[in-house]
């Protein structure tokens, strides 16, 4: 790349990486709820999307979001990049307030976000090359360098520019189409990419080589990536750290590691236990988790999983528990079951109040 190159900027990103402990992400208290029609007798009712969910993103790392569907995965992911508002909780990137001392305008140079359809993410009017040259044009770069700029990013995710360049996104495949989201991403030289369900609909040679492309992305930009994705076997490929949601609450959080390999709230074991598995040693002996998840408009008292879990106990039901350690490495569980098995102090309860505090 040359000296003048536009995307230098994205090279100089790199030097930042390893060396901050501050996190690149905190969230804290982050809520979303959906107002919805109820019936007759209480004709407003809400959709507890998101609820007091806390955690951290050190710069360079990868979070994976993991959690069966409607858990509010992809709501979290839209709150943090201000595609909705939030009903409450601060979300503070390299250290700013979104919204306060961070402009929406810099939230969208600083965190990008790549989603499941990779056609509805491009205007089908517009070229390869005018779809990732559009967002540096409207942050002000002049139309050349946002072409030169365009063509690069192309290069870098894989495709030649002056094969796929003029092309527009029903002429090329999907994991094309997905290298071409990637590359529109990068095109505002974001430090947060959030990836939401971004190689679900991949076949799975291309998902291997999409997830390759992230991963070398990533090294050569210094990325930190948030990838939420309800396949298992990828978050844990790809993530450092990972994240296990249920009806809109954090219930696990810890190293993918550890969280796999000793999983602490019933919940992840069921949802682990339910992962087809090339080992047979390595199978927990929790049952796989039965029924649907609970209404969330009117979600259980307590632990909100108490009514599916098999180690259920009276206090369960009565009181939220916190996400508490389960160990001195970052690894959290909001269960009592856990907690009191962990050998660490048991969290306060608070009755629907669950303040979740993540490391
Ligand atoms: N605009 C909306 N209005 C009302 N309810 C909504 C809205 N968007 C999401 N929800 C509800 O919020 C909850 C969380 O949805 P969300 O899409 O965040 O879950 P998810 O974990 O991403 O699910 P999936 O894996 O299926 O995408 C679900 O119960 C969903 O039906």
């Amino acid at each position: 790349m040359s000296e003048t190159s536009p995307s230098v900027e994205l090279l100089e990103q790199v030097e930042d990486v390893g060396g901050a402990a501050q996190p690149l992400l905190q969230v804290s208290g982050l809520t979303k709820h959906f107002p919805v029609r109820g019936d007759l007798f209480s004709p407003r009712k809400t959709v507890r999307a998101v609820d007091n969910v806390s955690f951290s993103i050190a710069k360079g790392e990868t979070v994976g979001i993991v959690g069966e569907s409607g858990c509010g995965k992809s709501t979290t992911a839209r709150l943090l990049m201000h595609l909705m508002k939030r009903d409450a909780g601060d979300i503070v990137y390299d250290g700013m307030q979104v919204g306060r001392a961070l402009s929406l305008r810099e939230l969208r140079r600083g965190m990008q976000m790549v989603f499941q359809d990779s056609y509805a993410s491009l205007n089908p009017r517009l070229t390869i090359e005018d779809s990732i040259a559009f967002g540096p044009k409207v942050h002000g770069m002049a139309d050349a360098a946002a072409r030169l700029l365009a063509r690069e990013l192309l290069g870098k995710v894989g495709l030649r520019p002056e094969t796929f360049a003029n092309r527009y996104p029903h002429e090329i495949s999907g994991g094309q189409r997905q290298r071409v989201n990637i590359a529109r991403a990068l095109a505002l030289s974001p430090r947060l990419v959030i990836l939401d369900e971004a190689v679900s609909a991949l076949d799975k040679s291309v998902e291997a080589q999409v997830l390759n492309l992230l991963a070398d992305l990533k090294r050569e930009f210094g990325l930190t990536y948030l990838f939420i994705s309800h396949d298992l076997n990828v978050v844990r490929y790809i993530s450092d750290r990972v994240l296990v949601m249920y009806l809109g609450e954090v219930v696990e959080l810890g190293p993918v590691d550890k969280v796999w390999d000793a999983p602490a709230h019933p919940y992840t074991r069921a949802l682990l236990a339910a992962m087809p598995s090339s080992d047979p040693d390595n199978r927990t002996e929790t049952p796989p988790i039965s029924g649907d998840p609970p209404n969330p408009i009117d979600p259980p008292s307590g632990c909100r999983f108490h009514t599916r879990c098999p180690f259920a106990e009276p206090l369960c039901a009565n009181a939220t528990p916190e996400l508490s350690d389960v160990d001195t490495m970052g690894h959290q569980a909001a269960c009592y079951m856990a907690i009191a098995g962990s050998g660490h102090s048991r969290a306060p309860a608070k009755e629907n109040d669950k303040g979740a505090t993540a490391a």
